[in-house]
């Protein structure tokens, strides 16, 4: 069976020097994958690389496929096309994402009208079912509510509501519970997750928060200076991590829960 996503060889250089070396791995759908590492691995320049966003000067070799089509051959013009449909985005920081001017529900259908070809009335529907589905309906909020009117982790939802609008195959997101407090952290997460499973979108998620890693990601792969030290199971790599920089990195960010094997911890139910 072909994987959803193949990355063979996956390098990237600024102009000064690499940043990304000969990365390989794959995803299959219905799955999630965690990217760790510390601060200036390279997680985000992997994601970036991913989505066809790279900063000026950055130059990616070898291979990204995405339904055996390699993205790095893409014009620009494609990659709008495959972008908020086939590859759908969350970032850490909403109100970057999000249009200040634009009222929550108009962006949500803004999607829907770029990328399918749903009449107005289905398109509205849509957006009220996306936006019921995220929790937004029950939390209060109107699709005429503007960004400012709405919480972080409101925020975060209706980006994901954009972002799942098309039904994407990949999801990438990177550190995007972040800046929200435990519980809704919790919360956005269980949504994901609980979309991997209803429509087999695969997830690249990227997070310093090894807790939520370990609950919800099914296979890990570990950066340390552009380079992937590890990768594997996500029971293996907190239960045996194999490489010195994993097992420093579990002891330093679950300060010593990184030594209670999986198979003992609660079993987590992700809510539907
Ligand atoms: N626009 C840029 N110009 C030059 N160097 C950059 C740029 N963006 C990232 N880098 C460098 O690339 C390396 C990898 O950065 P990247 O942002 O991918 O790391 P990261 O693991 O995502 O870090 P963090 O967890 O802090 O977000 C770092 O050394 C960083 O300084």
């Amino acid at each position: 069976m072909t994987s959803l996503l193949q990355v063979r060889d996956l390098s990237v250089h600024s102009l000064a020097r690499p940043i990304l070396h000969t990365l390989s791995f794959t995803l299959e759908a219905g799955k999630i994958l965690a990217v760790i590492g510390e601060s200036g691995s390279g997680k985000s320049t992997l994601a970036l690389s991913l989505m066809g966003l790279l900063p000026a000067g950055f130059q990616p070799h070898g291979e990204i496929r995405l339904n055996d089509e390699n993205l790095l051959t893409l014009t620009e013009p494609q990659w709008c096309q495959i972008r908020g449909k086939t590859l759908g985005m969350v970032f850490q920081e909403p109100m970057s994402a999000l249009n200040p001017t634009r009222r929550i529900g108009a962006q949500i259908a803004d999607t829907l009208r770029l990328h399918t070809t749903l009449t107005r009335s289905e398109i509205r529907d849509q957006t009220l079912a996306l936006m019921e589905q995220v929790g937004l309906l029950k939390a209060g909020v109107s699709e005429r509510a503007y960004p400012h009117q709405l919480s972080g982790g409101q925020r975060q939802r209706a980006l994901l509501a954009m972002a799942l609008a098309c039904k994407p195959a990949l999801l990438i997101a990177d550190e995007f519970t972040t800046a929200l407090d435990a519980r809704t952290r919790a919360d956005v997460m269980a949504l994901v997750h609980s979309h991997t499973k209803t429509h087999r979108m695969a997830v690249l998620m990227i997070s310093h928060d090894l807790g939520l890693v370990r609950h919800h990601a099914d296979h890990v792969l570990v950066l340390k200076d552009g380079i992937c030290v590890e990768q594997g199971p996500t029971a293996s790599i907190f239960d045996a991590p194999a490489h010195p920089y994993t097992q420093a990195l579990l002891a330093m960010s679950l300060h010593g829960a990184a030594h209670t094997p999986l198979s003992r911890l609660p079993v987590y139910t992700v809510p539907v």
